[in-house]
């Protein structure tokens, strides 16, 4: 019989996952030897446990697999709670493996070295953010724990928990076997199918909303399909955006409210009818919507269930619910006066002396993906992921709803460990927190490109409180930086320069590129500049 560690490394990749990012340490160092020994999935180790949460993170939303976080006991786990809350709040399905004390160690009547209250503290945070957990201790049970709750991470797409003690790394244990995919009640799913279609045939103006659940589900082709057939305008959340990047004949745009395309949001909040389609109901996905979701026009199908105005069915996987409908609806063309919008993104920027404004760092990169094709992205929270939002659709993964800064850069690590080359957004606040992770790109051989925003400011915080100068950040000369940890640094501060420089970094392969764009403080994007009006609007009217 094979050690639990294989058992488990294997079981892993069976289920999906496909490399493991982590710290080791000494509750963890014989599981990370067989890790790097046994090659049963790639390792990347990275320096701070936070960023190990956002690459694990990043790496699932990007494969559609499951991501993978090993870290030691207590600080090492501890470390590591934010950004499984993110992946949690996000639907992002990262499995948390945390060393643990031995059994002997458990009883030792010693209070053991990283242990905050008791022993199973770690264990208890955990089950706050996470949708299922094991603790590994007896071999006879262990495979079975594995298979279960490696079945809850991929159907709950949410991070799950396994406390591996180390004295448990080499003891045989049977090898894993899968489980079975829950799939819905098909008298259940004909009658939600059935209900949902009349519910189209009887609208005047119906619209699709999709969200990143559309994509941890694996199922954004079959929406572009089920949309092109029923002839409905689809759009995606705040959160959704770079969805079905490569559907451009389906997706009008992103709906941000009263702070986006007129026209976008005229089609959601002009519907008789919404149709939700993994969809998360966050304050950032539609706080600034001039109409509440309303559930006698929603239909939402989100989180293995389907709300259709006050009545739920449960236990309604959306990749059943999306084939069941492709199955019994039948083509319609999409009605003359609702041909598709397509949002307009800028391009054409005039490489001149002028100095830099955000939204001109979105026009230089639709100009650059024009040239040299579109590139998945990482953005952090900050003005740069509000710009983002001017950038053509393309694939992207941000904490658009959870909102924690730090994600950007170890996500677009996560991202290039996948084999992809990402282009990273980050301010210079979110790039002080884990920026420095780029450091580990020359050992792994990635070549990321990062958009570094340098306003010396927390800038998204001053435009809601201008009169706090804590808002007011130094100038680090990020570029200066980037050659001593393996890469190549350019500060700019000229649209010429802009330009210059980010052809310079396509061409640069072999070394991350980090391209320093210097703003100033108290210019926003267009887009960010809008959600502030929105808000402030909201503020008052609720105030009035
Ligand atoms: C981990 C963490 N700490 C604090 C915050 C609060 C916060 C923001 C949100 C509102 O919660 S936006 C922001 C400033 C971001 O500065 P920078 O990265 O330079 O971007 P920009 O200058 O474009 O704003 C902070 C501190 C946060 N979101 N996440
Ligand atoms: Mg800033």
């Amino acid at each position: 019989m094979p050690a639990l560690a294989h058992v488990l490394l294997a079981a892993l990749r069976d289920h999906g996952a496909r490399e493991i990012f982590g710290i080791p340490g000494d509750f963890v160092l014989p599981l990370f030897k067989v890790i790097e020994e046994s090659r049963i999935l790639p390792a990347v180790t990275l320096s701070h446990e936070p960023a190990v949460g956002f690459a694990a993170d990043a790496a699932a939303r990007y494969h559609g697999g499951l991501g993978v976080a090993v870290v030691t006991y207590g600080a090492g786990a501890f470390n590591l709670v934010n950004s499984v809350a993110g992946a949690y709040a996000e639907r992002s399905p990262v499995v948390v493996i945390a060393g643990a004390p031995g059994a002997r160690e458990r009883v030792s009547g010693f209070l053991l070295h990283h242990q905050a209250r008791t022993v199973d503290t770690q264990l208890a945070v955990f089950k706050e953010i996470t949708c299922d957990q094991a603790v590994l201790s007896d071999p006879a049970t262990a495979p079975a724990q594995i298979a279960r709750v490696l079945r809850s991470a991929k159907e709950m797409s949410l991070p799950v928990y396994l406390e591996f003690p180390r004295d448990m790394v080499d003891v045989e244990a049977e090898p894993v076997v899968p489980l079975p995919p829950r799939r819905a009640d098909q008298d259940a799913l004909g009658e939600c199918v059935e209900e949902i279609l009349g519910r189209i045939a009887r609208a005047e103006r119906p619209v699709i909303v999709v969200d990143v659940e559309i994509r941890r589900y694996g199922v954004e082709d079959r929406i572009a399909a089920l949309a092109r057939k029923l002839g409905l305008p689809l759009v995606t959340t705040f959160m959704g955006r770079g969805l079905l990047d490569q559907a451009d004949d389906v997706v009008a745009g992103t709906y941000l409210g009263a702070a986006g395309n007129p026209a976008i949001t005229a089609l959601v909040e002009d519907a008789d009818l919404v149709l939700m389609l993994g969809v998360i109901l966050s304050d950032t996905n539609f706080a600034l919507s001039n109409r509440a979701p309303d559930p006698r026009r929603m239909i939402l199908a989100a989180s293995r269930e389907v709300q259709i105005g006050h009545h739920v069915y449960r236990d309604m996987p959306l990749g059943d619910l999306i084939d069941a409908l492709d199955d019994r609806a039948t083509p319609r063309a999409a009605p003359a006066d609702r041909v598709r919008q397509r949002s307009a993104y800028p391009r054409g920027l005039v490489a001149d002396s002028n100095p830099i404004a955000p939204s001109d760092i979105a026009t230089a990169i639709n100009d650059m993906f024009d040239r040299h094709g579109r590139m998945p992205m990482t953005a952090d929270i900050g003005d740069c992921l509000f710009t983002a939002m001017e950038i053509d659709n393309t694939a992207l993964a941000a904490p658009g709803y959870y909102a924690g800064m730090g994600f950007g850069v170890p996500a677009g690590i996560g991202v290039a460990a996948t084999g992809l080359r990402p282009l990273i957004l980050v301010g210079d606040g979110a790039f002080q927190m884990t920026g420095w992770e780029l450091g580990n790109c020359r050992r792994y051989g990635l070549d990321p490109i990062v958009v570094l925003f340098n306003n010396c400011s927390w800038e998204m915080l001053r435009v809601f409180q201008p009169e706090s100068r804590f808002n007011d950040l130094d100038d680090w000369h990020y570029a200066d930086i980037a050659k001593s940890i393996g890469g190549v640094g350019e500060r700019v501060t000229t649209r010429a320069e802009l330009v210059a420089a980010l052809e310079r970094a396509v061409e640069r392969r072999g070394q991350f590129s980090l391209v320093e764009v210097m703003l100033p403080r108290g210019k926003t994007s267009d887009t960010l500049a809008r959600f502030v009006a929105g808000f402030k609007s909201a503020r008052e009217r609720m105030a009035g």
